[in-house]
Parts: C-alpha cells; sequence; structure tokens
C-alpha cells in the first residue's frame, strides 16, 4: 500500500515514463514541472501550444526544453483539442492541463470525435498527503460534477476506487460526507448518503466499503466517531471522502492545503486515460506529485 507521496514517486520512478501531452503548455510553473519530472525520468512530454510563447517562457525561467517535443498550435482551446487527440490516438498516455482554464480542458476531453470518453462519468479526484495524518485521503469530487445526482455520485465513488486500488488500497473504505451522521429528510445530502452506502452492500459499487451519512470528524478520526457511538467500518478510518458538490470538495481540500500544509494530486478519473489537473496555485512539487500520480495511473 502506498501510503504517501514518497512512496508514489518510489513507485513511478521504477516503471517505464509515460508520454504526458500537454494542452497550452506556455506556462513558467508547468514548465518547470515538465523538466522536473523528465530529469526524475518519471514521464516524457509532448508540449502543444504556442511554440514562441513556450519558448520565451522556459527562457524567462532558466527552462531547457532538450528532449522534450512541441507542436504549435497557438489558440488555447485548439491546444487542448490537439492534445486531446494525441492521447486518444495513442500517441500519448495521459493528459495534463496547462496555461488554460479547467473547464475548456474538460470540455476537449468530453468531444465526442476526439475527446477521451468512455460512457463513464468522468470524474475529479484529489489526493491528499497531510502532516499527521497516517495515510492518503482522496477527496472527490471538488473539480469537476457541480451538484451530482446520486447515479453520479455512485460512478463516482467507483471511479475513485479504481484510483485507491493502484495505491494498493483494496477494499477502499468510502465515507460519503454529510453534515451529520444521521439521515435526516431535510438534508438531501444524508439521503444519497444512505442509499449509496446500502448500494455498495448489495454489490452495486464494487471494491469499497461504503458507509454514510458521516460527519468529517466521524470519517477520518477514531475518537469522533466513538465518541458519538458510531459503529461502522468506516468511521475513523476513510480512504476517500465522497463530498456532496463541487463547493465542499473543493473548499475541503484547498482548507488542507492552506489551513494544514497539505500537499495534493489532481487527477480527472473515469476517462479514456487520466487527465492530470493542476492548478495555478499548486506549488512545483505539487505539480510534479500530480504528474507523478497521472504517470502511475496511465500504466494500466
Ligand atoms: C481542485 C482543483 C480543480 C480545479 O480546477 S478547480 C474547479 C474548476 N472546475 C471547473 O470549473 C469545472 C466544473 N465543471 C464544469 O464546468 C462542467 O461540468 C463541464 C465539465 C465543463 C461540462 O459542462 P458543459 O460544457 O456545460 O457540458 P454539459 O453539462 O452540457 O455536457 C456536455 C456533454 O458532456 C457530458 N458530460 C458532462 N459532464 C460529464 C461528466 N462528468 N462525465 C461524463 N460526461 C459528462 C454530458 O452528458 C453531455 O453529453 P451529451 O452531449 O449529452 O452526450
Amino acid at each position: 500500500m502506498l501510503k504517501s507521496f514518497a512512496d508514489v514517486l518510489a513507485a513511478v520512478k521504477g516503471l517505464p515514463p509515460r508520454r504526458v501531452a500537454v494542452a497550452a503548455a506556455q506556462d513558467d510553473a508547468v514548465l518547470e514541472a515538465v523538466r522536473g519530472a523528465k530529469e526524475q525520468g518519471i514521464a516524457d512530454f509532448i508540449l502543444v501550444g504556442d511554440r514562441d510563447k513556450i519558448e520565451r517562457t522556459a527562457a524567462k525561467v532558466s527552462v531547457s526544453l532538450e528532449g522534450l517535443t512541441i507542436i504549435h498550435e497557438a489558440d488555447d482551446r485548439q491546444a487542448a483539442y490537439r492534445a486531446v487527440a494525441l492521447v486518444s490516438g495513442g500517441e500519448a498516455d495521459v493528459l495534463m492541463k496547462g496555461l488554460i482554464n479547467t473547464a475548456d480542458l474538460l470540455r476537449a476531453v468530453l468531444d465526442k470525435e476526439v475527446g477521451l470518453r468512455t460512457g463513464r462519468v468522468l470524474s475529479h479526484a484529489a489526493v491528499f498527503e497531510v502532516p499527521g495524518f497516517d495515510r492518503l485521503l482522496t477527496i472527490t469530487d471538488g473539480g469537476m460534477n457541480i451538484a451530482p445526482t446520486l447515479a453520479q455520485k455512485a460512478d463516482i465513488i467507483q471511479n475513485s476506487v479504481g484510483l485507491a486500488k493502484v495505491l494498493g488500497i483494496s477494499p477502499a473504505k468510502v465515507a460519503v460526507l454529510a453534515a451529520v451522521e444521521v439521515v435526516n429528510p431535510d438534508m438531501p445530502a444524508t439521503l444519497d448518503a444512505a442509499a449509496l452506502a446500502k448500494m455498495a452492500d448489495r454489490g452495486q459499487i464494487k471494491g469499497a466499503v461504503v458507509d454514510g451519512p458521516l460527519a468529517l470528524d466521524n470519517a477520518i478520526n477514531l475518537e469522533a466517531a466513538r465518541h458519538k457511538g458510531i459503529t461502522s467500518p468506516v468511521a475513523g478510518l476513510a480512504d476517500i471522502l465522497l463530498v456532496p458538490n463541487i463547493e465542499v470538495g473543493n473548499a475541503l481540500g484547498k482548507s488542507l492545503i492552506y489551513f494544514a500544509r497539505g500537499r495534493m494530486a489532481g487527477l480527472i478519473l473515469g476517462a479514456a486515460k487520466p487527465v492530470i489537473v493542476t492548478s495555478r496555485a499548486d506549488t512545483y512539487e505539487g505539480k510534479i506529485l500530480s504528474i507523478a500520480l497521472g504517470a502511475l495511473l496511465g500504466q494500466k
């Protein structure tokens, strides 16, 4: 089982480097991470974007472009489609977001012709390493599905369970988050949580033990769960937190980074190939971790 990002980096370095197509690569922080990941043997890269801007940006931050393929496409949205097409066409194994907003990249990923649709729901998963916490914790979905339905939540869990398996966590313990740990008909998140737990009991969600509703404290802290008298195989031990909507996931994830000094790797799951989604605010290290996780998942 991979319990830390050091474990993830060690695991990926022993594998053949994956080919990552970067959409709109003309970003200084992205280029620095690309160089770092290439030098560490984590991945090889095809940079899609405005060649002149890529070269000028690289020069500005003293990043060598040696050994990196550049495909010129001046328009950012077109660059996203070209990068996606490289992945769907088999010339790259993993897609990575560059200097383009997430929604525009995702629209290219969802494109019916060149996209990476599989017929499944695509979802964002953020894996966190938090100082003082004994394992990697995945939060989903704080980046793609805005207000998922019950059926979409089941698919989002299934996607994250696939990621957990790659991390060596099986069966994954999934807590479906709500504000309370009892079903309250006035709180729709608690109704979905109870249904999802039952769906897992009946084999409609596989490879996971799912329980909910659970409040955040009962989900991740055994003492808090005991204090509330909750008997559950998941309470206090969750590997995955399913959040009710994008705002909760996004705010919870960012609070781990900014309040708790956590480190995050972010991916879109459920597509034909992994998609690395880093944000402008990610550190160099955070971007390398996202690339490493994408490369690990792209080995399948
Ligand atoms: C923590 C760091 C993460 C960050 O980057 S911060 C968060 C930023 N994230 C975002 O801004 C993205 C939020 N999501 C969105 O904007 C939208 O949901 C998204 C992904 C752009 C899609 O929206 P639209 O372009 O309006 O598309 P739509 O809803 O009309 O659907 C068009 C076709 O795509 C399909 N689709 C949409 N979301 C899907 C999904 N999750 N999985 C699988 N298929 C999906 C949808 O069914 C529709 O298909 P069809 O054309 O009817 O066949």
